[in-house]
């Protein structure tokens, strides 16, 4: 049955002055796959930060969970049950732990290993999640030796060992090669079309990332929600153009989009 995961109601967010999201109306479906786009600077990581509990609205009520986020309190609560994965987090993953510690750290929601004693059934589903992910060859390998490539598909790894209810994906294919993100978009359209997978919002600046399966998408433009809603409608030629400012034309064959200047 389907429910609701995140659900933003008039929510603004302020920082330093500056609005930087506005008029925020959102909601997220357990069964949904939601893709974000919009120009540089549009708020497309704020809103990701609020639906991570990250950050709290400066106005309006997010409910992530069926729970409010209203305070520091709640949403400590919240964070272990949601996947988080981007740059900036995975700047802190220390370089020299191993592949499978990284993976195993998740599971008590720390970024390095002291003295902690797993069991084996989490060795056992860190490497069923390696191996979901393509990674379980480098289980022994340090974090910081393996490629971007290896490291973006390490890193979901990390966010979804501890079973989230929602996964956050902040430019997951940022800066790969096309081999390398064929090969991501690949495992996370088959992780998108699995039904035991928790819904995804996934932040990316090329709808050529979009994994086949998504099945929403919401246009921010200068911290406003311009479009959103079933991905085929949201993205469409003029939605595009209107929101990046230039004139393109967006194709789908298979689930997959493409964009380029008319
Ligand atoms: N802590 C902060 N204080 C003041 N302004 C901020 C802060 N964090 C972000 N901003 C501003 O808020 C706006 C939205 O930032 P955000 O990172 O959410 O946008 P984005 O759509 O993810 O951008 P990009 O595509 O470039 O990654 C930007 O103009 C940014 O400079």
């Amino acid at each position: 049955m389907s429910s609701t995961v995140v659900s933003m109601k008039g929510v603004a967010v302020e920082r330093s002055g500056n609005t930087i999201l506005s008029e925020v109306d959102w909601r997220v479906k357990n069964d949904q796959r939601w893709v974000v786009l919009g120009p540089n600077g549009a708020g497309k990581t704020t809103l990701l930060q609020l639906a991570a509990a990250q950050i709290t609205p400066s106005a309006g009520t997010v409910t992530l969970l069926d729970e409010d986020v209203t305070n520091e309190t709640d949403a400590a609560e919240l964070r272990p049950h949601i996947g988080f994965a981007s740059s900036a987090l995975s700047r802190r993953l220390p370089y020299g732990e191993s592949v499978l510690d990284i993976i195993l750290t998740a599971a008590y929601g720390i970024t390095a290993r002291w003295k902690e004693e797993y069991e084996d059934i989490d060795e056992r589903r860190a490497h069923r999640v390696l191996a979901e992910w393509n990674v379980d060859h480098l289980a022994e390998r340090r974090f910081g030796e393996l490629s971007d490539g290896e490291q973006k598909r390490v890193q979901i790894a990390r966010s979804v060992m501890a079973d989230p209810e929602l996964l956050l994906l902040d430019e997951p294919a940022a800066s790969l090669d096309l081999g390398a993100r064929e090969e991501l978009v690949r495992l996370l359209g088959g992780y998108a079309a699995s039904p035991s997978s928790p819904a995804i919002v996934m932040v990316t600046h090329h709808v050529e990332e979009i994994p086949a399966g998504f099945t929403h998408a919401v246009l921010l433009v200068g911290g406003k929600i311009a479009a959103s809603g079933r991905i085929d409608e949201t993205l469409s030629s003029s939605n595009l153009s209107s929101a990046f400012g230039v004139d393109v034309v967006v194709e789908s064959s298979g689930g997959r989009f493409t964009a380029r200047a008319k």
